[in-house]
């Protein structure tokens, strides 16, 4: 399949977004559930692997970056570090692929200058397929994250060999095409912990919806930060509950808590958790 199997049917547009970068917009009515990306990965990138490769080619064994012809001089040296190995691999690979693709690849972003170029865009970009397995995906690296998304986190699909991201509720023509980049163990945090857990992880100041003072009144900021606060504080009390054991009230109990929480999580914008909430409550 080529990068970006909905190519055919497009759901959405990669076009400006008022923070200055690029993201995805809804261009027709999504209804929830809707597959609305289907991407194949350019190349991926077996991080362990590599780091074996990297240690092997550092004890004078084989294992080394496949040198590319007419790529940097310097390639002849053993890499220098592990980032300068991932470097000439990563461009190793691109160079198998068509100038449009390489082309593509080094527009994209790169919040990683810490990093060589090739490189800081993958850790800028990539998302894992399985394992630690990283993919490098050109159409789903332009979908930005939200801390309230519109759509489910990429899932690898190894049949299709690509990763598909749905529609986690209806989304309005014109509304951003976002998931979110955290994972879970986040997900009730207040918004400076979830902002700095960005800044952290993914080198970015958040300006989600969720996240930026210019899209919510204080009011808004003070009942989001108030179910996020319920929200950890149930999750704390079913915890006890489920190392306790449990009488059959203990277990009406869990499950009214569950409920109560998929409401908040509807109310929160977390649709994903909201229903992950509901099924457990309904087990
Ligand atoms: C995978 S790219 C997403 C597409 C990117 N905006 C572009 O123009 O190509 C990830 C980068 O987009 C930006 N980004 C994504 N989500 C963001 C958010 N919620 N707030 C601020 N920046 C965000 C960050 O610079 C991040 O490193």
């Amino acid at each position: 399949m080529a990068s970006n199997g909905t190519a055919g049917s497009p759901f959405f547009e990669i076009r400006a977004h008022p923070a200055g970068f690029l993201g995805a917009f809804a261009t027709r009515p999504i209804p929830a559930g809707t597959l609305v990306l289907d991407d194949s990965p350019l190349f991926t990138l077996d991080a362990p692997l590599q780091a074996y490769l990297f240690q092997r080619a550092q004890a004078g064994g084989s294992g080394g970056p496949t040198p590319v012809e007419g790529e940097d001089e310097e390639d002849d040296e053993p890499a220098k570090d592990l980032d300068e190995f991932l470097e000439r691999n990563i461009k190793t690979m691109l160079s198998w692929k068509t100038e449009d693709q390489r082309r593509e690849f080094w527009d994209l972003a790169n919040t990683r200058p810490d990093l060589p170029p090739a490189y800081g865009i993958f850790a800028t970009n990539a998302v894992q397929t399985h394992g630690e397995i990283g993919g490098m995906f050109l159409m789903l690296s332009r979908f930005n994250s939200s801390c309230r998304p519109t759509l489910t986190r990429p899932a690898w699909d190894p049949t299709s060999h690509s990763t598909k991201l749905y529609a986690l509720r209806d989304i309005e023509p014109g509304e951003e095409c976002t998931w979110t980049y955290l994972n879970v163990t986040f997900e009730f945090e207040g918004v400076e912990a979830r902002k700095e857990e960005m800044r952290q992880v993914f080198h970015f100041e958040c300006c989600c919806v969720a996240c930026d003072e210019a899209n919510v009144t204080p009011a808004e900021r003070a009942a989001s930060e108030k179910r996020l606060l319920r929200l950890r504080r149930y999750k704390e009390r079913i915890a006890g509950f489920s190392s306790g054991g449990g009488t059959d009230d203990d277990e009406g109990q869990r499950k009214r808590l569950l409920g109560e929480m998929a409401q908040l999580s509807r109310e929160e914008g977390l649709w994903e958790t909201a229903q992950r909430l509901d099924q457990a409550a309904a087990a």
